[in-house]
């Protein structure tokens, strides 16, 4: 709550000056009993007409103060929660992007949507609500009662009385409901990560007729949602009641004694009716509160889970060696030397002991069953997760010691799964490389053969991409995001099985451009036709290399890779 709520901060000149215009809001709002009593009183019961006009006007007055500090507090108070919440959107976008994968993984997309969208709605509703009305109600119930006081300390001593045990039972709801909207957050969550999924799989949805069964679990989470907010709003319920009849209690009996102080003369009747005046206001503020508690609650349910995402600290700078930096050796040289890695969290080792090098500008393929090992196994390399044992040497520079952001520099990575942006075609080839001139992009495509295709949509390199490349097909996409990596120049590129949806002579057109590539490159494959030629082909089963070679050496030491070369043959033939 305290990380979140620093981010006012930078704007505490205009909270406060908020919070002093609601004061004198709230000041007025006080003395208007007084002037009340003292109309009643010296005016009315008086018969002096002259009095009630008088006191009439300053009434008025002071009304219009009011008004205008309670129009300029709205304007401050907004001020403050938009610019506040901008803050801690943006604090919390940098903190998931310096994520590592591994702590990524801790959230769902869907939750960490909700904190960034949601959860910071709520926070900022409370700290307007908190600089227009919500300081208001404490503040005017601790008026009501030292004005209750200066008017007439014994019948005062009546409204005193219940404060406290409404204040305890107040925190008590306020603790309570903290839990039940943590649960409703965590409901939001929920239900936008069954949205998400849904929207994402649209196709396969249509395709296998899920639309009733994805219905179904839409309505549970939506039903879930339902329960545990009507649940949470239940405490509305209970507060009320208790506030009331309280407070009643409270009013019933300063009128029983101030009618028997107004029977024997000590009390006059402006006096009873100010201090009527003011427990009917500390029975709103009450009320008021007991309104705001439901926002609270919500708010510190909310600030709490995004809490958690600033807690953490950024996983991978930290464990880096800076000091030791003094690489490039080879251009793109890369060894891995008895690496070995197991998911955080996992129990089972993904790779085991494996080493390997490849030298500057060499191929390597790396083959092996689904689930062998092969993304991970790339996905080391840019320190995406850190190695459990061993080493891998870029440039023959350890990884850990390298500056992240350079080593990301020199690595281009086209993944398993093509992703595009929404923006135009050029846009996403430049994504890497927002600067890159148009010869470069041209340069990257014509390597990429995705060219021709482009120069064939009406737009050419201006053509919208839709949401994820929906208007692209498999192939184009992958040709695109190649070009995205090609654009960078990279010492290393590495290929997860990014090339599965091109035709046999598109892929050989391809590998051919790619010959001329400088870069040291890593294709993961399925197929024996793209290992045969890369310079060497690594065979890992199980996270354990098995074998490791020229395409003819393996096909003499390694009966696992002659296997997949005779059944690919067989389908070939
Ligand atoms: N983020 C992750 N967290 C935990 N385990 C993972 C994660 N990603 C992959 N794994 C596990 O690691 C193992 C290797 O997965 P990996 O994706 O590297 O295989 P692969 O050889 O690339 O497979 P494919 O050819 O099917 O893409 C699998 O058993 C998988 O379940």
């Amino acid at each position: 709550m305290k990380e979140v709520f620093s981010y006012v901060k930078p704007y505490k000149w205009t909270a406060i000056f908020a919070l002093c215009l609601m004061l004198l809001e709230l000041f007025v709002e006080l003395v208007q009993p007084l002037i009340m009593a003292k109309i009643i009183d010296e005016g009315v019961r008086a018969q002096n007409q002259g009095m009630v006009l008088q006191w009439g006007a300053v009434l008025l007055g002071l009304s219009f103060v009011a008004f205008l500090a309670g129009v300029i507090n709205s304007y401050f108070s907004s001020h403050t929660a938009q610019s506040f919440s901008y803050d801690l959107r943006n604090a919390l976008f940098d903190r998931i992007q310096s994520f590592t994968l591994a702590t990524y993984q801790k959230f769902s997309t869907a939750s960490l949507i909700t904190r960034l969208t949601n959860d910071v709605t709520q926070v900022q509703t409370v700290l307007f609500m908190s600089l227009r009305i919500m300081l208001r109600a404490p503040l005017a119930v601790i008026g009501s009662i030292i004005m209750a006081f200066v008017v007439n300390p014994k019948l005062a001593l009546f409204l005193v009385i219940g404060a406290p045990i409404i204040f305890i039972f107040l925190l008590f709801m306020v603790a309570k409901g903290v839990t039940y909207f943590g649960r409703v957050q965590k409901r939001v969550d929920r239900l936008n990560r069954v949205l998400q999924e849904n929207l994402q799989a649209i196709r396969l949805v249509k395709a296998y007729l899920r639309g009733a069964y994805e219905a179904t679990r839409f309505d549970e989470v939506a039903s879930r949602l339902k329960v545990d907010t009507v649940k949470a709003l239940r405490i509305m319920e209970y507060i009320m009641p208790v506030l009331l009849f309280i407070m009643n209690m409270s009013l019933l009996a300063v009128l029983w004694f101030g009618t028997k102080q107004i029977a024997t003369g000590t009390t006059p009747l402006g006096d009873i009716v100010a201090i009527v005046n003011y427990a009917m206001r500390m029975t709103g503020s009450f009320s008021m509160f007991a309104f705001i508690i439901i926002f609270y609650a919500r708010a510190k349910a909310s600030a709490e889970r995004m809490a958690e995402i600033l807690s953490i600290e950024n996983e991978v700078e930290d464990t880096s060696l800076l000091e030791e930096v003094g690489h490039a050796t080879q251009y793109g040289e890369l060894t891995f030397d008895h690496v070995s890695f197991t998911y955080p969290g996992g129990d089972v080792p993904v790779l085991s002991d494996v080493s390997f090098q490849v030298k500057s500008g060499e191929k390597l393929a790396i083959m092996g069953a689904t689930g062998a090992g092969k993304s991970t196994l790339l996905q080391l390399i840019p320190r995406f997760y850190e190695v459990t044992q061993g080493r891998i040497l870029v440039e023959g520079q350890d990884v850990q010691h390298w500056d992240l952001q350079e080593l990301r520099e020199v690595i281009g990575y086209v993944p398993q799964q093509s992703l595009l942006f929404t923006g135009s075609i050029a846009d996403n080839v430049r994504w890497g490389d927002t600067q890159a001139e148009m010869d470069a992009v041209l340069q990257a495509t014509m390597q990429a053969q995705i060219h021709a295709s482009v120069e064939d949509f009406p737009n050419g390199y201006d053509t919208k991409v839709g949401q994820k490349g929906v208007n692209l097909s498999g192939g184009q996409k992958q040709r695109l995001s190649i070009a995205r990596a090609l654009l960078r120049q990279g010492h290393i590129l590495m290929l997860d099985d990014s090339t599965s949806a091109l035709d046999v002579k598109t892929e050989q057109s391809l590998w051919a451009a790619l010959s001329e590539e400088k870069a040291t490159m890593l294709v993961v494959t399925q197929k024996i036709r793209t290992a045969k030629g890369a310079d060497r082909i690594l065979l890992i089963d199980a996270g354990k290399v098995v074998a490791y070679g020229t395409h003819e050496e393996l096909l003499e030491t390694s009966s696992l890779y002659k296997k997949i070369a005779i059944s690919q043959q067989e389908v070939e033939d």
